[in-house]
């Protein structure tokens, strides 16, 4: 297993904590190694998986590095990588958590916008689409992300306008579905949404979740073959 991801197993959930140490950005690397955690999740027994940073810091989005110096084959496979990240955890058949510790930037938000359920720690910290007011224009896996899970009235708002929220609002947007007090209460809080969700029957709640998102996924599709164009 990578050492940019800790991953525990308890009774109720699979945790994976991002720390690189850094910002967790969604490097090639990163990108990789929660999808290796995710191979391993899949294969165990039904429970949630719940994703975290650590103090302060969700993610601060896809490697500038890459971005900015990598050339173009590069950003299109680490986007390409990314997109099918997200739409992998939209289908993915146990339920995913996000437990939202800090920064949640670009890609690291999409994170969010792909997870079942989102709680959020309350802080001074970012929750933003920063793509158009870093100079990219959204791709369309993108846009089909923000489609299918912020709330409408948000849709413009938080990526054509690329507002920057702190978590209470985030909830508003479509980030997160709740704020807690503190990281204890953040972890906490992870934990019996975990054991609730352990209480579902496996394949109904699969079933249900590839179902009910048929739209949305087929849309997901379809934008990450258009990316690839681009
Ligand atoms: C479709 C999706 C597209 C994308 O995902 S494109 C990527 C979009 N992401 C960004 O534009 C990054 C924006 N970054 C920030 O807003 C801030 O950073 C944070 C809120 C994440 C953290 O703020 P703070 O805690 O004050 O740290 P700091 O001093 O700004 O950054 C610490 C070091 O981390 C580097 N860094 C931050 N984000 C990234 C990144 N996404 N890729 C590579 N490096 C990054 C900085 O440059 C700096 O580096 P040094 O310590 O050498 O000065």
């Amino acid at each position: 297993m990578s050492d940019l991801i800790h991953y525990t197993e308890t009774e109720h959930a699979i945790t994976l904590r991002f720390d690189n140490g850094k910002v967790n950005v969604l490097s090639p690397a990163m990108i990789a190694a929660i999808n290796e955690a995710l191979d391993r999740a899949e294969a165990a027994p039904f429970k949630a998986v719940i994703f975290t940073g650590r103090e302060g810091m969700l993610s601060g989005g896809y490697d500038l590095g890459v971005m900015q110096q990598g050339g173009m084959a590069a950003v299109r496979d680490m986007v390409d990588a990314g997109s099918r990240l997200t739409r992998r955890m939209l289908a993915f058949p146990k339920p995913i958590i996000a437990a939202c510790n800090g920064h949640a930037i670009a890609k690291g938000a999409f994170l969010l916008l792909a997870s079942d359920y989102r709680i959020g720690v309350e802080g001074e910290y970012k929750i933003s689409l920063n793509e158009v007011a870093i100079g990219l224009t959204m791709h369309h896996a993108g846009i089909e992300l923000c489609r299918g899970r912020l709330a409408p009235v948000y849709f413009n708002r938080a990526m054509i306008n690329a507002e920057v929220f702190n978590p209470v609002a985030a909830v508003d947007a479509g980030f997160l579905d709740k704020t807690v007090a503190n990281e204890e209460a953040l972890q906490q809080e992870a934990a019996a949404m975990a054991q609730h969700m352990a209480t579902l029957n496996a394949n109904a709640f699969a079933a249900t979740k590839v179902k009910a998102r048929k739209q949305h996924l087929d849309a997901l599709d379809w934008a990450i073959e258009e990316d690839k164009k681009a």
